[in-house]
């Protein structure tokens, strides 16, 4: 085979789908180069992937002509109409790594998938029905899969229990774990098929998402989280094809183009010093989940090539012009990598939309409304938190300049590595004065900010004090005191240490270790000077990090498991205040 029959094989399969969108594809032109969709070796020698997403594609993929494509690595089809069986052909093709035809009307059984190469399958929103072929429980290096809201019946394989339930979900009659047992009859874990519409935007399905899984939301600290994932996988690729045009060359004749967004330069920009790289057309063709809609917009994990994972930020509406949009990018990106600190890899700025794409931390965020299974973080696990989040946002203030700031510290972002290091996200987006859809964090703001809607460095310490409160307490700032009583949580602690009933403040769950007990009180001494009411008292971010340290240091804990050393007897003991 070679790329001339690669041409042939494409050839005759545009001939044979009907196609509502135009395909380039003809005789004369570089395959390589212009055809829509197609994407050859470094060489220009075969054909290795097939991108026609939501190309109105009709009726049968025609096998006989994409089986050919021996070299293929990836075949996207997804959100088209296409239907019938799939045969055994595709599956089959010895280079296939990821195959995504989510969004169809396939039906039938799912064939015996034979390439050892598969690492990627998405079959999700489509009729098969049938077993889950145990050919897929055989393929080594299959790292995502979504055969969600199908007809598929029976139990499990068991080697696919690693993947989340959002592999399975909608699936009515699928069973075992990570879905209920087999011995019941199961419903179906998730809203059915006709109430995940593909023509639903995709902030209305994160809110299902959310509103619908009681288990997904956010119960702060008390269950912080590490674990695996379950949210639901999602594809916002047809959003992005609706909001987003592409600029070169092989797809300016088929996107349709508003005037506005002709003249733009529609690509992400990358800040300096970063390594990644991908293109506005990977994020395009890549699919994503939600992970959550926040004050700035809505959040998604988006999986690039080589199972890499960045999250885009689409923001809501925003004040500041495309100037000082990049001026502020401009400014986060200046500042020096720092292990503390979330990277910004690079924005998107155009009329009707503005991302922002972050690397992607594997422990997800601190108040573990990610969706994670949960875990109860350890005191030891706060301290390196607590420290770790401290220098992150100092290492913010002391490189942006007196005026930068991180403007929205809170647990959601704080976000932590499989090794509980914490990393400070979501900075500097304030002054970008963008008008939000969910007021900002109010448990965490500063009481002058409340009045004058301005962030400082200051305001930042005070945030940075109520999140320490709420590790020491297990409470939800944005919950008022956790119980219900409408009391702010600063509030409430300075008024139950008044009342030296301090040993009250701390997580019960924490309580009973002495030494744990006594940097608990170092730690709230910390908190207390950071959420002083005058913003001139309090401490700044290097000084807090340095009462921290005088009490307690990572590699002094290696060796003094402080957590670890029960006290039963101090559990009710009052301690010094
Ligand atoms: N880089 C990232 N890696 C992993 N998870 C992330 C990342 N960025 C955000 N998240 C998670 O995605 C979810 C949604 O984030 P998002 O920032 O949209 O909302 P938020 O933090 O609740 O509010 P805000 O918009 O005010 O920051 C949160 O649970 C957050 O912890």
């Amino acid at each position: 085979s070679d790329l001339n029959s690669d041409r042939q094989a494409l050839l005759d399969f545009a001939s044979l789908v009907p196609h509502t969108r135009n395909l380039n594809w003809t005789y004369n032109t570089s395959i390589c180069t212009s055809w829509l969709g197609i994407t050859c070796n470094d060489n220009g020698t075969r054909v290795v992937s097939i991108h026609l997403p939501g190309f109105g594609l009709f009726g049968a993929i025609p096998f006989n002509t994409i089986g050919k494509l021996d070299a293929l690595g990836v075949l996207s089809l997804r959100s088209n109409h296409l239907n019938g069986n799939l045969p055994p052909d595709i599956p089959s093709i010895p280079t296939l790594q990821s195959i995504y035809l989510q969004h169809n009307n396939f039906s039938g059984e799912i064939p015996n998938f034979l390439s050892s190469q598969l690492s990627v399958l998405d079959f999700s929103f489509n009729s098969f029905s049938g077993n889950i072929p145990t050919s897929l429980t055989n393929s080594p290096r299959l790292k995502r899969l979504n055969l969600s809201y199908n007809i598929l019946i029976g139990p499990i394989p068991y080697s696919l229990r690693k993947f989340p339930i959002s592999s399975f979900a909608g699936n009515s009659y699928l069973c075992g774990p990570p879905l209920p047992y087999c011995s019941t009859i199961t419903l179906s874990p998730s809203p059915s098929p006709s109430t995940m519409d593909i023509s639903y935007p995709p902030e209305v399905l994160g809110d299902q998402n959310s509103g619908s899984d009681t288990e997904l939301k956010p119960v702060g600290i008390m269950s912080i989280a590490i674990g695996g994932s379950s949210i639901l996988t999602l594809s916002i690729m047809v959003f992005f094809f609706c909001c987003l045009k592409k600029k070169d060359s092989k797809s300016s004749g088929s996107f349709p183009k508003g005037k506005a967004e002709h003249e733009e330069k529609n690509e992400l920009v990358f800040l300096p010093g970063r390594s990644y790289t991908f293109h506005m057309d990977d994020l395009l063709q890549a699919s994503a989940e939600v992970l959550g809609k926040g004050s700035y917009g809505t959040t998604y994990k988006v999986w690039l090539y080589e199972g890499t994972a960045v999250v885009v930020k689409r923001l809501g509406e925003v004040g500041a012009g495309k100037t000082e949009f990049e001026e502020q990018m401009e400014s986060i990106g200046r500042l020096r990598q720092h292990p503390n600190v979330v990277p910004l890899r690079a924005y998107y700025f155009s009329k009707n939309e503005k991302l922002l794409v972050f690397d992607y931390a594997m422990g997800g965020s601190l108040s573990g409304n990610n969706g994670l299974g949960r875990t109860l973080l350890d005191w030891t696990s706060r301290l390196k938190i607590a420290l770790g989040t401290a220098k992150g946002i100092a290492h913010i203030h002391s490189q942006g300049g007196r005026n930068f700031t991180h403007g929205n510290i809170k647990s959601t972002n704080v976000l932590l590595s499989p090794f509980q290091e914490s990393c400070v996200s979501d900075f500097g987006l304030t002054p970008l004065s963008i008008s939000l859809s969910t007021p900002r964090a109010p448990g965490y703001r500063a009481p002058e900010v409340i009045k004058t809607q301005k962030v400082t460095q200051k305001s930042d310490v005070y945030s940075y004090g109520v999140l320490l409160l709420e590790m020491l307490t297990g409470r939800d700032p944005l919950n008022s005191s956790g119980q219900g009583d409408g009391v702010d949580l600063p509030m409430w602690v300075r008024s139950v240490v008044r009342e030296e009933r301090t040993v009250q403040v701390f997580d019960a769950q924490l309580n009973g270790y002495q030494i744990v007990e006594q940097e608990m009180l170092k730690m709230l001494h910390v908190a207390l000077s950071c959420i002083a009411e005058a913003p001139e008292v309090r401490p700044t971010m290097s000084e807090v990090v340095g009462m921290i340290e005088e009490f307690w240091k990572p590699e002094m804990h290696n060796k003094k498991p402080s957590s670890g050393n029960k006290n039963p007897s101090s559990g009710n003991k009052k301690p010094p205040s």
